[in-house]
C-alpha cells in the first residue's frame, strides 16, 4: 500500500498544468533502474541493458540486482545512478568549455554526478568534489577513489568556505539539497517529510548556497544548478533570483528526448510519466564580465607538503610521466604535474580529504601501497596478481582470508576479478593478510 501524498502536494500538482496529468500516478509506480559504466575499466554486461539516450555509457536495467554482490561494482566499473540526473552528461557536452576546465561539484556526495564529470573530463582538466557533511564526504571519497582518476580532489567544506578561492572554477555544479519530490517514487518516507514550509526553507538555503560560491566562478564560467524536485520555488524562481541578484545570464539549452522545458522556458525537467526518471530539474547560468581577483598563496601555504625530488624508489610502483609526487609526513601523494598550483591553492584554503592519488605509506621496509593507487588506471603498473573466482572475490571484499588456489610471490599482490583489480593482499606463503580497506568492506552475508 502506497503512503498517501501530502494533500498540499496533491493540490499544487493538480493545479500546475506544467506537470501534466499523470505525475501522481507515475510517482506510485516502481522507479526505473539505471547504471553508468566506467569506460576505462573492465566493462561488465548486466542483465537487460537498454541504453540511456542522453548519457554516454549508461543503461537501464530490467530489474534491480543486488549490486553489493557484484564484485565489479566494488572495483568501480559501474555506478548505479538515477537516469534523469544523467542529463548532466548531455549538458556538459552542450556547453562550450575550455580544453582543460576546472570543475567544482559543490554538493557531491555520494558521487553520482562527480563520477559522471570525471568520466566526461576523462583525465583532462580538474575536478574538485566537495561535500559539507563529514560522513557523506567519506562515501564520496570512496566512490571517487574507485572511479580511478588522478585529476580529482575531494574536499569537506561548507559552501561559504569557497569565498576564499575567487575565480578558480570554469564550471560549478550545484546539485542542491532540496525538498525531494522526485524521491517520492523510490522513498515513500520522503512523502511524510514534505511540507510547503520545507519547500520555502529549501528554496532559501539553495539561494544562500549559490550566492556563497558565485565569486569562485570565473568570468565566462558556467553554474549548473539542479534539484530532484518539481516545484517552481526551488527551480525556476531560484534561477530568476540568480539572474536578478547575482547578475547571472541564463543559458538556454533545448530539452532533448522526453525531457520538457521548465515553466517560462526556464531549465529542463525530467518528469515521471513522460521521462524515464524519478524526477530532475537542471538549468545553466553563465557569469558575465566582472572584475576578477586572483587567489594568492599565503606565506605558510602547504607547509609540510614536500615535493619529492628523488622518486626513483617509486618507479616500480607507478607511472611517473606527467605526475608530481609529494610527501605529507610518511604518505606519498601523486597529482598531475600541470595542476600543482591549483592543488596548492585548494590545500591553502580548503579542507582536502583526498588529494589526487594516494600512492602509499613510506615505511622502513619500503612502500606500503594504497588501495587508491590500485584503483587508478593511469598510474598503476603491472604488479604480481591473483585472479579470484566470484565467491572468493566476495569473501575478499568481506574482509575474509581463505586458501588461495593460485600461487603468487610473497609480498604485496593485487587480487583481481574478471581481470579487474579489487585490492591488495600481503602474501606470506601459506596464508595472506587481507588489505581491503576496512571501511569499504561488504557487511552483508556473502554465502
Ligand atoms: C542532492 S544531494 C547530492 C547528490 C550528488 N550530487 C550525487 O549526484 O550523488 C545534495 C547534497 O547536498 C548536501 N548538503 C546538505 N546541506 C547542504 C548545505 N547547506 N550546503 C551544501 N550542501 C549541502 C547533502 O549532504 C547532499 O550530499
Amino acid at each position: 500500500m502506497n503512503q498517501p501524498f501530502p494533500p498540499d502536494f496533491v493540490s499544487y500538482v493538480e493545479q500546475d498544468a506544467h506537470l501534466g496529468t499523470n505525475l501522481l500516478e507515475a510517482l506510485n509506480t516502481t522507479s526505473p533502474v539505471s547504471i553508468r559504466k566506467n569506460p576505462v575499466k573492465h566493462i561488465p554486461v548486466l542483465q537487460g541493458e537498454v541504453p540511456v539516450q542522453w548519457c554516454e555509457n549508461a543503461f537501464f536495467l530490467d530489474e534491480r540486482p543486488v549490486f553489493t554482490l557484484n564484485p565489479l561494482f566494488h572495483a568501480g566499473t559501474f555506478y548505479p545512478q538515477e537516469a534523469g540526473s544523467m542529463l548532466l552528461d548531455y549538458v556538459f557536452r552542450t556547453i562550450e568549455l575550455p580544453q582543460q576546465p576546472v570543475v567544482l561539484d559543490l554538493c557531491a556526495a555520494p558521487g553520482g554526478k562527480s563520477t559522471l564529470i570525471a568520466s566526461f573530463l576523462n583525465g583532462n582538466g580538474l575536478l574538485v568534489a566537495n561535500e559539507v557533511i563529514n560522513q557523506r564526504a567519506k562515501v564520496l571519497k570512496e566512490n571517487i577513489s574507485k572511479w580511478g582518476y588522478a585529476n580529482t580532489i575531494v574536499t569537506n567544506n561548507d559552501p561559504s568556505d569557497f569565498t576564499r578561492v575567487t575565480a578558480l572554477f570554469d564550471v560549478i555544479v550545484v546539485d542542491a539539497p532540496c525538498s525531494g519530490e522526485g524521491m517520492f517514487r523510490k522513498d515513500e518516507q520522503a512523502r511524510g517529510e514534505w511540507s510547503p514550509e520545507n519547500v520555502n526553507l529549501c528554496a532559501g538555503r539553495q539561494k544562500r548556497i549559490v550566492a556563497d560560491v558565485w565569486d569562485s566562478l570565473r568570468e565566462g564560467g558556467y553554474l549548473i544548478y539542479s534539484t530532484c524536485t518539481f516545484n517552481p520555488h526551488e527551480n525556476e524562481e531560484n534561477i530568476r533570483w540568480m539572474e536578478e541578484n547575482l547578475g547571472a545570464e541564463y543559458v538556454h539549452i533545448p530539452a532533448p528526448f522526453d525531457f520538457v522545458q521548465g515553466r517560462n522556458e526556464t531549465g529542463i525537467y525530467g518528469i515521471p510519466g513522460r521521462t524515464q526518471t524519478e524526477g530532475f530539474f537542471i538549468a545553466v547560468l553563465r557569469k558575465t564580465g566582472e572584475r576578477e581577483k586572483t587567489v594568492t598563496l599565503s606565506k605558510n601555504a602547504n607547509k609540510g607538503l614536500i615535493k619529492l625530488k628523488d622518486t626513483s624508489f617509486l618507479k616500480s610502483w607507478l607511472r611517473m610521466e606527467q605526475t608530481q609526487c609529494f610527501a605529507w609526513n610518511e604518505t606519498i601523494l601523486a597529482i598531475p604535474a600541470e595542476w600543482e598550483h591549483e592543488y596548492r591553492i585548494i590545500q591553502d584554503n580548503l579542507h582536502i580529504i583526498k588529494w589526487g592519488i594516494v600512492v602509499g605509506e613510506n615505511a622502513r621496509k619500503g612502500l606500503i601501497p594504497d588501495h587508491d593507487l590500485l584503483m587508478c588506471h593511469t598510474l598503476r603498473v603491472n604488479y604480481p596478481e591473483i585472479e579470484l573466482e566470484e565467491q572468493h572475490a566476495l569473501h575478499y571484499l568481506h574482509g575474509d582470508t581463505f586458501q588461495l588456489t593460485e600461487t603468487a610471490p610473497n609480498g604485496f599482490v593485487q587480487v583481481k576479478f574478471q581481470n579487474e583489480p579489487l585490492g591488495w593482499i600481503k602474501n606470506i606463503g601459506n596464508r595472506f593478510n587481507n588489505l581491503y580497506p576496512k571501511e569499504y568492506r561488504i557487511r552483508m552475508r556473502v554465502d
